[in-house]
């Protein structure tokens, strides 16, 4: 079964100088297991796609489902574990409390820090656990994001350009992450400009003039 399914995704943004419509009628699929790729060039629409797909926005019209089930207005992590562009790291938290945090809201502390440890490992940035994302880069904090993202093991991941500012041995433990987590059952949709995520994936999609097509 399709974990993620988008339908007739259209979103379209006022600009003083006219609207924009950058989601004309995106249709995807990502089945539980399978690692997809979105690329496009730069301002095509896949972060408004991601928002979309997460929950983070609304679109003008079309529908996301979650293993069947419509987006919830505000979905759990263990549905939908989110690494955005922004990467949106709670300030006032270590990067251990952050990548823990999913679990916690989930009412799953016994498993944080196991989880949590195994995650920062991973990732190379185990030494940082107890640093707060401002004492930290903008790569390792990208890290910590993805950790996040992933800790509650979730039915979806969206991972926003999870490559994108990391060096060579940081983006091989990325890539290895995602491979990882989508064989443990995630479906896991990445949009990237890099070469060695399309080399991972499964299948690649473009996005075209506000349509997916096969890449
Ligand atoms: N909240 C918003 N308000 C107005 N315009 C927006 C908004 N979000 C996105 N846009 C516009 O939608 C278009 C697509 O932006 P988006 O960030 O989705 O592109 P992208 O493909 O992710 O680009 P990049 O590869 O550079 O990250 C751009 O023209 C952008 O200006």
């Amino acid at each position: 079964m399709s974990a993620l399914v988008g339908m007739g995704l259209t979103r379209g943004f006022d600009h003083p100088d006219g609207r924009i419509e950058v989601l004309r009628g995106v249709d995807l699929s990502v089945a539980s297991a399978e690692v997809v790729t979105v690329s496009g060039r730069s301002g095509s629409g896949k972060s408004a796609l991601f928002a979309v797909l997460c929950g983070f926005d609304k679109p003008d019209a079309g529908t996301v489902a979650v293993c069947g089930e419509p987006l919830a207005e505000v979905p759990a992590w263990a549905d939908c574990g989110v690494l955005p562009q922004a990467l949106g790291l709670a300030q006032e938290l270590t990067l251990a409390e952050n990548v823990g945090l999913p679990l916690r809201l989930s009412g799953r502390r016994a498993e944080v820090r196991d989880r949590v440890a195994e995650l920062l490992g991973e990732l190379g940035i185990a030494g940082l656990a107890d640093r707060y994302p401002q004492e930290v880069s903008y790569g390792q904090q990208q890290r910590a994001a993805l950790a996040r993202a992933v800790s509650a093991r979730p039915k979806v991941l969206l991972a926003d350009e999870p490559t994108a500012h990391l060096d060579h041995d940081s983006v091989a433990a990325v890539l290895g992450l995602l491979r990882r987590t989508a064989g443990e059952g995630t479906a896991v949709l990445v949009a990237t400009h890099h070469d060695a995520v399309h080399d991972i994936a499964d299948r690649g999609l473009a996005l075209v003039d506000g349509r997916i097509a096969v890449a």
